[in-house]
């Protein structure tokens, strides 16, 4: 890149810094007795020695090596770079820095070049800071420099020189470390920051850190010495400072260097000596051309890439790129269009990146949509690259340096980021979809980060995870995207087994245009999984259904998509094939990794298989794969935040209930159709006896309120196994602290019972809990960081505690005062809790809930048009289908529910009411309110006289 300053300028330059070096030497003879060090011939006297002799020389080379191009003292240095800073163009600076490398081959020549040869009129020019370590106590152990180019925008440059006052030899010694090597691995990083420039868009996301490690920290001490090594030889060449000089110096003896340059306007020629096996390159390139006044090769431009290709293959030969802005993006493969990189050629490279002889390796890491860090041993190429090019063709600059080993992006990354590397801009704004096609009313109902939801869903093509936070709606999201490719149905949701008919419920609620059959929920291995529009199977049934597991299904919803999170297991084996094959993949989970990124991967397979398609690349980069004696680990985790980042850019959109509180309301509830397979036969048939024998209508109120309670006991027994699978189900999906209330002893002991058999913490309340014991269990349950479950009683815990640590409630039980009901969900939703808060309630059909659930709706909406209790209740509960169906046989019992249960009753009255359906439960389930043989009962004796007489009333 030319500097575009005049000879007189240059020369200037140069008396300026000659005289500034001279200053420097003889303050640095006064303050060591006279050992007056000149920086260029004494670094190049130097021996390669080890780190450990550093402590002992008067030069350390490395560290001498090290200084930023302005080797002055540190005074003047500290004033340079102030004018610079203040004054100095970015050209000057550059050109300051060009003399003094002409003179100066050191290792750090190129960083210095680098940080002045770019103009402030060129995109992505850049500019350095210099940081030196300090430990604890303020001592400098090294420096550090980030070198910060624009990625896939086109920044401005401004200079920051953040620490001008350095000095220019940090000391090794002062680190206190009796071996150098160790402290330096540790502590002593070189590197240059090139900021980025305000952007328009977001200044701060425009950059690219390449952080560059002295070798020692890659290599240890073999690698230092032999790094130190090529150091001396870089010394003694003291060449033109570019990156390629630089490297020549490494293979000076073995090598044909070269150069290409500009020919013309749209050719270019290639500089350099004989070369056998250059010259058959030569006469490949279709474009070839000899000017024999010159006696040298030239090439159409168009011919670039490929030629650098070839030429970059022969180990004899090396060329530096073609210089200028254009020139670093067509090294290597990579072409420009204007400002744009060819990503074939990008990803082109991303396969071959290897090199076995390279002395320096890096890698590149995203950081941001806009920015990647190189995280890079230290090198002068490297350096010489980097203050030459534009930054987003690091990658092919680098490729040209046979030194240099530079682990790229990933290509999934490439790929993903392409459209930004091409635009040269970010696009972050999410069309609006046209969702003319899908039922109004879920389009309207859908809260604005839900529509944003859906827009991306949509410009994915219907293939993400959408992993936004428990409870924010990932239901009413997916069904929206599926309505929106409703053509291509029929659909299949695959969800855990305990929410399959909440499934079913929700498609009816929110697509009213639905037809009453259109759905179809799977409960044994033989029914059809194609029977109708939409197909509801669980996971488990799912691996059982191989012989039908070959229709394919276009639309595909995936609810808790991480329990597939393995990919050896029979739901994950049956899962992936259907997943492949189908053109709308839509993943939800609130938890999409529970432990560790290896488990993202089938999840990530199954919405874009072109990823990686290798599960060890994935694991190398992204689960810090470790080979031990056994195989492989890949347990581990690194480069998380690329990950999410490109997840974020690609295939996710997740967001936290924090990021959308305000749109939330205070709390969501949400009415959970359990299993019906959960209530066993024998169950099932003593409810409908009890049922039937209700619609026939009794004789007495008493036997009335009787078989009401017994139908509400029988109710708890039935769902125990279905509150069980679904509280396991929530844990495994992550949630770490939850409230359940149940009324039914046995419903609670149950809970309790499979709580302990999982080793889950948990506090229990109920009527037997001592009030002074209460206090220490909310305490307990509030601040322990374990996964807790607070099980407690409807009627014994509902009022009076403090459970805000938790942001869910489950209701495993539905009971007929919806007063009890809202002062249960208060536990969690009261000063201290700072989020909104989940309510499940789970109900069971052809149970007791057929008819509380409705009446419990019906009476918040009677106390809500009164102004007596939240209206929203229902409205975010409903359910469109689950209300008692207008058979006579239903109305009847649904009537004798809300007489007995809602008949104006004094406060006895309700407390005896509570008290004979505590009592049903303490009881043994078989027979309640009457004592088993054998066993006890827990009802005080005056207290079952008290419930006796209630039913005589
Ligand atoms: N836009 C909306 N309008 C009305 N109700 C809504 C809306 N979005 C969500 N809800 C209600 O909020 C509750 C929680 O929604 P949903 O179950 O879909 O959340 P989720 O993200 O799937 O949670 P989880 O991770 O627990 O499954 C449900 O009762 C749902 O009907």
């Amino acid at each position: 890149m030319s500097s575009g300053l005049t000879e007189e300028q240059k020369r200037r330059i140069e008396e300026n810094r000659q005289k500034a070096l001279a200053r420097r030497a003889e303050r640095l003879a006064a303050h060591r007795g006279g050992q007056v060090e000149s920086t260029g011939p004494q670094v190049k006297e130097q021996s390669p020695g080890h780190w450990g002799d550093l402590k002992e020389k008067t030069n350390h080379p490395r560290f001498i090596s090290q200084q930023p191009r302005n080797p002055n003292s540190p005074v003047e240095q500290k004033s340079y770079l102030q004018k610079d800073y203040n004054h100095y163009t970015a050209n000057q600076q550059m050109v300051g820095s060009h003399g003094e490398q002409q003179k100066n081959c050191s290792e750090y020549s190129g960083q210095a070049s680098g940080i002045k040869q770019f103009p402030t009129t060129i995109p992505n020019s850049l500019s350095y800071s210099h940081k030196h370590y300090l430990d604890a106590a303020g001592q400098k152990h090294g420096q550090q420099a980030l070198i910060n180019l624009g990625t896939f925008q086109q920044p401005k440059c401004y200079p920051a020189f953040k620490n001008p006052t350095e000095p220019s030899h940090p000391r090794l010694i002062d680190n206190g470390c009796p071996d150098g090597s160790k402290d330096l691995q540790s502590q002593n990083k070189s590197a240059i920051k090139f900021v980025s420039p305000p952007s328009s868009a977001t200044p701060s996301d425009s950059e690219m850190l390449i952080n560059i490690s002295r070798p020692m920290e890659r290599e240890g001490g073999g690698g230092a010495s032999q790094a130190s090594g090529s150091m001396q030889k870089l010394t003694s060449s003291a060449g033109a400072g570019s990156a390629f000089e630089a490297a020549s110096c490494k293979r000076a003896n073995s090598v044909t260097k070269g150069k290409c340059v500009k020919y013309g306007e749209d050719r270019f020629q290639v500089e350099t000596g004989y070369n056998a096996e250059l010259i058959a390159v030569f006469k490949k390139i279709p474009s070839k051309s000899y000017d024999p006044t010159i006696k040298k090769w030239n090439f159409s431009l168009d011919d670039y890439s490929s030629f650098m290709e070839a030429a970059n293959q022969l180990p004899s030969v090396i060329l530096a790129p073609l210089e200028g802005e254009n020139a670093v993006g067509l090294a290597s493969g990579s072409r420009f269009v204007g400002n744009r990189v060819d990503v074939k050629s990008l990803l082109m490279m991303c396969k071959n990146w290897k090199k076995p002889s390279a002395l320096v390796k890096g890698k590149c890491v995203l950081i941001s949509r806009l920015r990647f860090e190189v995280d890079i041993g230290y090198s002068a190429e490297v350096i010489g690259v980097f203050k030459q090019m534009d930054s987003r063709n690091y990658v092919e600059a680098l490729q040209t340096l046979v030194s240099v080993e530079v682990e790229p992006l990933p290509e999934a990354v490439i790929q993903t980021f392409a459209a930004q590397i091409q635009r040269s801009t970010s696009q972050t704004d999410v069309p609006d979809a046209d969702l003319s096609v899908v039922d109004s009313k879920i389009v309207t109902s859908l809260m604005p980060f839900q529509r944003e939801g859906v827009n991306f869903a949509i410009l994915r093509n219907g293939r993400l995870l959408l992993a936004d936070d428990m409870g924010l709606g990932k239901t009413i999201q997916a069904i929206c995207i599926a309505a929106y490719y409703r053509k291509e149905w029929p659909l299949l949701v695959v969800t855990p087994s305990s929410v399959r008919f909440t499934w079913a419920e929700a498609f009816h609620r929110w697509l009213p245009s639905l037809s009453p059959g259109s759905t179809n929920v799977i409960v044994t291995g033989k029914d059809n999984l194609t029977a109708s529009l939409i197909n509801i199977i669980s996971f488990d049934l799912l691996s059982k259904m191989d012989k039908q597991l070959k229709c394919t299904f276009k639309v595909v919803i995936i609810d808790e998509s991480h329990f597939l999170k393995n990919i050896k297991t029979a739901r994950c084996r049956a899962a992936m094939p259907l997943l492949k094959a189908a053109r709308r993949v839509i993943l939800l989970s609130g938890t999409p990794a529970m432990s560790r990124p290896a488990e993202l991967y089938t999840q990530i397979m199954a919405v874009q298989p072109a990823f990686f398609s290798q599960f060890h690349s994935f694991g190398l980069r992204y689960c810090d794969a470790r080979k031990m004696p056994w195989g492989w680990d890949y347990s581990g985790s690194s480069n998380l935040n690329e990950l999410k980042i490109l997840l974020e850019e690609s295939i996710m959109i997740r967001r936290l209930k924090s990021d959308v509180l305000s749109q939330l309301p205070a709390k969501q509830r949400k009415m959970v159709v359990v299993a019906p397979e959960g209530i066993s036969a024998k169950t099932k048939a003593v409810l409908a006896a009890e049922a039937k024998k209700m619609a026939k209508g009794y004789e007495s109120k008493q036997q009335e309120k009787e078989a009401l309670l017994l139908f509400y006991n029988r109710t708890a027994e039935a769902k125990i196994h279905s509150v069980v699978e679904y509280i396991l189900e929530l844990l495994e999906s992550g949630n770490d602290k939850f409230l359940v209330f149940a009324h039914h002893k046995i419903m609670l002991d149950a809970i309790v019972a499979e709580l302990e058999k999982k080793h889950i913490e948990y506090i229990r309340i109920d009527g037997s809990t001592p009030s002074a014991e209460r206090q220490f269990l909310c305490q307990k349950f509030q601040f322990s960081e374990k996964q807790v479950v607070a099980v407690l009683s409807l009627t014994a815990a509902n009022m009076g505690l403090t459970l805000s640590a938790a942001d869910l409630v489950v209701f495993a039980e539905l009971f007929w005062n919806p007063g009890v009901l809202i002062q249960a969900e208060d536990r969690a939703h009261r000063i201290g809790q700072t989020s909104s808060v989940n309510i499940h309630y789970l109900v069971a059909k052809g149970t007791a809930d057929d008819y509380l659930w409705p009446m419990i709706q019906e009476k918040i909406k009677v106390l809500g048009e009164a102004g007596l209790s939240e209206t929203n209740f229902s409205k975010t509960a409903e359910s469109t289908n689950y209300c008692p169906k207008p058979d006579p046989k239903q109305k009847t019992i649904y009537d004798l529910f809300q007489r007995t249960f809602s008949e104006s009753r004094d406060d006895t009255d309700e407390l005896l009411l509570l008290e004979a359906a505590d009592a049903c439960c303490e009881f043994d389930s078989g027979s309640a309110l009457h004592d088993t043989e054998g066993e006890t009962c827990s009802v005080s004796p005056p207290k079952k006289r008290r419930i006796e007489d209630f039913f005589k009333v």
